[in-house]
C-alpha cells in the first residue's frame, strides 16, 4: 500500500470512529419515551418477567421507588436548586432513583395501553387552558 493510500485509510478510520462516537452521543441525548418503553418491554421479555409486570405490581413498585426517592431528601431541610452542596455520589444516587420512578411509570403506562408522551402532551394543553399565562 502506498503511503498516500494508507494515510487516506487512516483518515477514513478516524472519520468512522468519530461518526460512531457521535451516533452514540445522539442515542443518549435523543432518548424518547417510546424508545425507553420498548427497551423496558424487551428487558422484561428477556427475563420472563412479563408475568410479574401487572398494572398493580408496577404501581406498587413505582410507589416503592418514590419512597426511596423521598428518603434521599429526608432530614436534609430545604434543598437549594441545583443541589450545590451535595456530594457527587448523592447526586448520582438521586439520578438512579428518579430513573427508577420514570421507568416504572413508563412500564405501567405501557401495560395499561397508555401512550404517556401523547397523554402528557394533551394534559399540558389542558393545563394551559385551565391556567392561562399572565397578561402582559
Ligand atoms: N421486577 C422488576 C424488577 C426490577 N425492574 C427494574 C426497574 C427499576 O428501574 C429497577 C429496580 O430494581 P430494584 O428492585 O433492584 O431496585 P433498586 O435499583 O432501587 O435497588 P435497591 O432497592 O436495592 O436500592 O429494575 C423491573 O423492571 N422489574
Amino acid at each position: 500500500m502506498c503511503p498516500q493510500r494508507s494515510e487516506k485509510v487512516i483518515e477514513g478510520e478516524k472519520q468512522e470512529a468519530m461518526e460512531e462516537e457521535e451516533e452514540e452521543e445522539t442515542k443518549v441525548s435523543d432518548v424518547s419515551l417510546k424508545g425507553l418503553s420498548k427497551k423496558l418491554e424487551e428487558f422484561a421479555k428477556e427475563r420472563d418477567w412479563e408475568q410479574y409486570h401487572s398494572p398493580r405490581n408496577l404501581l406498587l413498585a413505582m410507589v416503592g421507588e418514590v419512597g426511596e426517592l423521598a428518603e434521599i431528601f429526608m432530614w436534609r431541610g430545604e434543598v437549594a436548586k441545583g443541589l450545590p452542596n451535595w456530594e457527587e455520589s448523592d447526586k448520582e444516587h438521586l439520578g438512579e432513583e428518579l430513573s427508577d420512578v420514570l421507568l416504572y411509570l413508563l412500564r405501567l403506562s405501557d401495560v395499561c395501553g397508555i401512550d404517556l408522551g401523547e397523554a402528557a402532551t394533551k394534559k399540558m394543553v389542558k393545563n394551559a387552558i385551565k391556567y392561562p399565562p399572565k397578561a402582559t
